[in-house]
């Protein structure tokens, strides 16, 4: 096959929509770049760009030479097509390589080049994703390179007071062992499940950090997450924690100062200094965030780009605590960092030296199951294993779900008499409307609440009662939501967004007179910095106090809501339904999972795990095909990314 036949080919792939036309305009890119480019490389680099798009870091070569079908999942058509054409190329992966690595467009990763591709131990990049794996792994090897000196009696003293033993002295609490480790180390990551108590850990371990600093009136903490949904939940939980702790053990440390070092929970974007039209922050290696201690929470939705500007943006003496869970879905973006970065948390892989360390600070073994010979990085990673919030059916479903147990979580769904739990088949879309107005027995009601307390509305005028009001009708939209696997179709968040909005104008709720009206929940899905909102925001679109003013989006901001004239919002979408991806570091109490008739490899056990693990006291799971969701739970996200090698 000649470069042009190839090109023509994959233009029609993307046609065919088995391609997108970026990556067939990025082969012939490439083309334009070097016309005696072989179509090796033509087909490497339209599959690289595609596997980006897809959320991966890179193309395993091995893995597109040795099962393409299984790498791709493409539909049975397209797979002739691509055998077909892999035919005319090389067969062998020495052979592919040695092809490749001749190439001017295709650098080694050892040294500078500004190739636009990089080949690094059998991995294919786009020279972007490499650069960042590469800064990525750079900055948490240096932050993990050595522990720090750590005084083991002063520190057990006060472990022991943040951490008094329930039952079993001897018992490893993992908590402490967390907080014990993360003082030790400028890159920590505390992953768990939901309601297993990380950020109850991180307020423990705040106060710790604080009692052992030589000046802690210098300590400069801050807190981020990725949305700032996220942000403020931080915030809230770490106030929380560090209010009851201080009920418990406030005589012997000083933590109401504590609290006035902790600067307001930001997002990323924000922390970072994101500005209008450029993917560059304001802060960065040249110019660091000054900060000691930062704690960064729901770090699964961090992507990789994010991450090596953070991490980069940090002062190479402060200290960093990502917390998350590790099972949730990766960030749409290209990456899995936190996964990724937590391979080891599992199994702990503890080295001799770390297991003496914990002993000594909390004063209880590591079971030998824990013991290993891990990485630095594994040194640094704690896993929460035991729920605190969770226990009960919700709980026992996400555990099922993790474990890939169909036959369980559907034993769970269909039989739980608490009512937390429910399976609806719901042959139509019409199902799922009804049961979004109304609401489903045992469980919180649907958009109900919201709509009441929407039309509860304040005589116009008053500043405070209206703005009483506009939190009472954004507290009470965050209640319920529709969390859908995909974005289109009647089973998709764009399809079920608009049979709502023509229920509820149908019943009279809702008057839509145009695109904005009254009413509108709208979630952003692109930065905008220069008008303060940031992809997943989610805002309620109202009238303002002055009567015959146009319709504000109001977002809330802690416990307080901020707003935005509706002109300024330039990419937003309906939000009664939204996707998965889209909820993640969200919670409503009662949560509904629609799961598509067929949704082929987005359908993932992470995807119904992170639904799952979104809702507070009920969950719902609707779908008009039941195989959906064993079928669901059979297939496993795996990202391709050369991260782990890196950090060897
Ligand atoms: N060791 C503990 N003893 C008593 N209560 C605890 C303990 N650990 C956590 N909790 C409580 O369990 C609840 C969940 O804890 P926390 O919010 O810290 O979990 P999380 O892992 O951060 O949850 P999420 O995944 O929702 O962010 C909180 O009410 C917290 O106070």
């Amino acid at each position: 096959m000649t470069p042009a036949s190839l090109l023509t080919t994959l233009r029609e792939w993307a046609e065919s929509g088995w391609l997108r036309r970026l990556d067939a305009a990025f082969a012939g890119f490439l083309y334009e770049l070097v016309p005696d480019a072989v179509p090796e490389l033509l087909m490497a680099g339209a599959l690289v760009a595609h596997m980006e798009g897809r959320g991966h870091a890179c193309l395993l070569l091995d893995e597109l030479l040795g099962d393409p079908d299984a790498l791709l999942g493409w539909p049975a058509e397209a797979q002739t097509a691509l055998q077909a054409a892999m035919a005319s190329l090389h067969t062998d992966p020495g052979a592919w390589t040695e092809t490749l690595q001749a190439s001017p467009l295709v650098g080694t990763g050892d040294a500078p080049s500004s190739a636009p591709l990089v080949l690094h131990e059998g991995r294919l990049y786009l020279r972007r994703y490499w650069d960042y794996e590469r800064r990525v792994a750079t900055q948490v090897l240096a932050r993990g390179a050595t522990p720090l000196p750590v005084d083991t009696i002063a520190v057990r003293r006060q472990l022991d007071l943040l951490f008094p033993a329930a039952g079993d002295a001897s018992t490893l609490d993992w908590q402490k062992a967390a907080c014990g480790l993360a003082l030790r180390g400028r890159f920590s990551i505390i992953t768990g499940g939901p309601g297993t108590g990380k950020t109850y850990t991180a307020a423990r371990l705040l106060a710790l950090l604080f009692a052992m600093d030589a000046s802690p009136d210098r300590l400069r903490v801050m807190l981020a997450a990725p949305t700032g949904k996220a942000a403020a939940r931080l915030k809230q939980s770490i106030d929380a924690a560090l209010d009851a702790l201080n009920a418990q053990v406030g005589d012997r440390l000083p933590l109401d100062e504590l609290a006035s070092h902790i600067q307001p929970a930001r997002t990323l974007h924000s922390l970072l200094g994101a500005r209008p039209d450029t993917r560059r922050f304001r802060f960065d290696a040249a110019h660091p965030l000054e900060v000691d201690v930062l704690i960064v929470d729901e770090a699964s939705m961090i992507h990789l780009e994010m991450m090596a500007a953070l991490l980069e943006a940090l002062p190479p003496t402060a200290r960093v605590v990502f917390l998350g869970d590790k099972d949730q879905l990766a960030s749409v973006e290209a990456g899995a960092v936190l996964g990724d970065l937590c391979r080891d948390a599992e199994a702990g892989r503890y080295r001799p030296e770390t297991l003496a360390y914990l002993e000594a600070v909390t004063g209880q073994r590591v079971p030998d199951a824990f013991a290993g010979d891990g990485p630095p990085l594994a040194q640094q990673t704690v896993m929460l294993r035991e729920s605190r919030r969770f226990g009960g059916p919700i709980g026992q479903l996400a555990v099922a779900v993790n474990q890939g147990n169909a036959t369980s979580a559907v034993r769970l769904l269909h039989g739980d008499q608490s009512a937390a739990l429910a399976w609806l088949d719901a042959p139509l879309p019409a199902d799922v409307i009804a049961l979004a107005l109304r609401g489903r027995d045992g469980a919180l009601g649907g958009f109900g609440g919201y709509l009441k307390a929407l039309h509860v509305r304040p005589a116009p005028g008053d500043a405070q009662t209206h703005a009483d009001w506009v939190l009472t009708v954004l507290q009470a939209f965050e209640r319920f939501r529709l969390l859908c696997a995909v974005r289109q179709g009647e089973w998709g968040a764009e399809g079920l967004n608009a049979a709502i909005e023509r229920a509820m104008v149908a019943e009279g709720s809702l008057v839509k007179r145009g695109a904005w009206y009254e009413g509108r929940p709208v979630m952003v899905t692109r930065n905008d910095a220069a008008v303060g909102v940031f992809n997943g925001d989610i805002g309620i679109t109202l009238p303002p106090a002055t009567p015959g003013a146009p319709l504000r989006a109001y977002f809330l901001d802690g416990n307080t809501a901020r707003s935005v004239g509706v002109s300024r919002l330039a990419s937003v979408e309906t939000a009664f339904a939204m996707t998965v991806h889209k909820s993640q570091g969200s919670e409503f109490d009662h949560t509904v999972l629609v799961l598509p008739r067929d949704a082929g490899r987005v359908l993932t056990r992470e995807l119904v795990y992170t639904g799952i693990t979104r809702a507070r006291s009920a969950f719902t799971l609707v779908t008009p095909r039941a195989p959906a969701f064993a079928e669901a739970l059979a297939q496993r996200t795996r990202r391709a990314s050369g991260l782990l090698s890196l950090l060897r």
